[in-house]
Formats: structure tokens, C-alpha cells, sequence
């Protein structure tokens, strides 16, 4: 299970502009980071070389057991980490049981991920509804479903609160706390701040 991230001497780069250079940092089990900085800062790019989707122009990232065993990329990035982005990687054409049961499956976990997540975020009266016809604060309760029906160490969250209403921003915020109290890791873009203990990076920029 990846215990600890760590960036080293990042750099990254987006068509002619530097986002960041040389950037260090290490995240462990039970920890949250807040990433925050203008609009086109970086911290969704920053996410996505984390995940796996951009590649960085120089620099390392590394995810380690309680060991401190390097663990393989692949499996890694496959198995334990979930990037949470704007767009809720939602098939909208499937219904909500569907999209949930999808990923709660997805793992190996099945009926009690499924159980726990649709009561976590209110989706039993959802679950019959095509995705499409979902409002914005709906899907992203459904994203976030699928988020804890699948345990994976290190969430990647992009402006996870940003279309949720005041009861299922508490209702999230108590998953975040339990998943860093059962050892997980939270990096998250946010220009808010976040309700539970963080570290943050400010990423700066000139918007
Ligand atoms: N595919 C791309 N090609 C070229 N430039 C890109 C690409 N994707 C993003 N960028 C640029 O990279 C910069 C950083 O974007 P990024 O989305 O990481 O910022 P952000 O800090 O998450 O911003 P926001 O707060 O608006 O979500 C921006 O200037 C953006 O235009």
C-alpha cells in the first residue's frame, strides 16, 4: 500500500510556459496537502503528472510502502491512486447504479463498498437515473461515490467541494477525515480551504 509520495526536482511544463521547477515534497500516510495558486497555476497539471497523465520534463515521482520500498509505477498509479478531476469521468449514459457498480467493482470490492458509498452521499434516490439528467452537485456526489466504493491510498482531488451543496460539503469533508485516519493520503486543488488538517503548496501564478 503506498505509504508515502514524493516529488523530486519536478518540473513541469505546459506549451512555452514553466508551471514549476524543481519541486520537492513528501506526502505520507494520514496526510493532506492543499494545493492552491491562481487560475493556471498548475495544480491541476500538478495532479495529473502525480496520476500519471502528464509527463513531467524533469524530476521524480515516487510512491513507497510503510517500508520504504520503492513500489512499482504502474501498479501503483492502477491500483492505489484515484484522480478525482472536474469532469467526474462519468459515462452519461449509464444510470447511476451502473457507474457506481461499476467502480466499486472495479477491485474486487462489491455489495458493501456499493452499500456504504450510496449512503454515504445520498444516491439510493439516484440510482435508477441516467447520469446525463443529473444536476452538477448530483454527479459530483456520484463521483465521490465511487471515490470511497473503491478503497485506494492516495486521492487526487481537483476542486472537489466546488458544485456541492453546505450538507454533502460536511458529508464529504467526514470522508476525507476517514480516509487519513485509516493511513490514506489527500492531495487536493482547491481555492477554498478545506474543513480537516492540511499542509499547502501555493503554486503562485499570475492567473
Ligand atoms: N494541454 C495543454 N496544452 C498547453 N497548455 C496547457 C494545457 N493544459 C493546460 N495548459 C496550461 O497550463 C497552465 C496550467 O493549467 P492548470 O489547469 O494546471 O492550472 P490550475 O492551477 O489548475 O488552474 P485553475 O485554478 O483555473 O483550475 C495554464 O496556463 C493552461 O492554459
Amino acid at each position: 500500500m503506498i505509504h508515502t509520495l514524493t516529488l523530486t526536482d519536478l518540473t513541469v511544463t505546459r506549451g512555452e510556459r514553466r508551471l514549476f521547477n524543481g519541486l520537492n515534497l513528501e506526502l505520507k500516510a494520514g496526510q493532506a496537502l492543499a494545493l492552491t495558486g491562481a487560475n493556471g497555476a498548475g495544480k491541476t497539471s500538478l495532479l495529473r503528472a502525480i496520476a500519471g497523465l502528464l509527463r513531467p520534463d524533469a524530476g521524480t515521482i515516487a510512491f513507497r510502502d510503510g517500508d520504504g520500498n520503492l513500489l512499482d509505477e504502474r501498479t501503483a498509479r492502477g491500483r492505489e491512486v484515484h484522480f478525482l478531476g472536474h469532469q467526474d469521468a462519468l459515462k452519461t449514459g449509464r444510470t447511476t447504479r451502473e457507474e457506481l457498480g461499476f467502480q466499486c467493482d472495479w477491485l474486487g470490492h462489491t455489495q458493501h463498498g456499493f452499500d456504504h458509498a450510496a449512503e454515504a452521499f445520498g444516491l439510493q434516490p439516484l440510482l435508477g437515473l441516467e447520469v446525463r439528467r443529473l444536476s452538477a452537485g448530483q454527479r459530483r456526489r456520484l463521483a465521490m461515490g465511487r471515490l470511497i466504493g473503491s478503497p485506494r491510498a492516495l486521492w487526487l482531488l481537483d476542486e472537489p467541494m466546488a458544485p456541492l451543496d453546505v450538507r454533502w460539503r460536511e458529508a464529504f469533508a467526514d470522508q476525507m477525515r476517514r480516509h487519513l485516519d485509516a493511513d490514506g493520503l489527500i492531495v487536493a486543488a482547491v481555492h477554498d480551504p478545506l474543513p480537516i488538517p492540511v499542509r499547502t503548496l501555493d503554486l503562485g501564478g499570475l492567473g
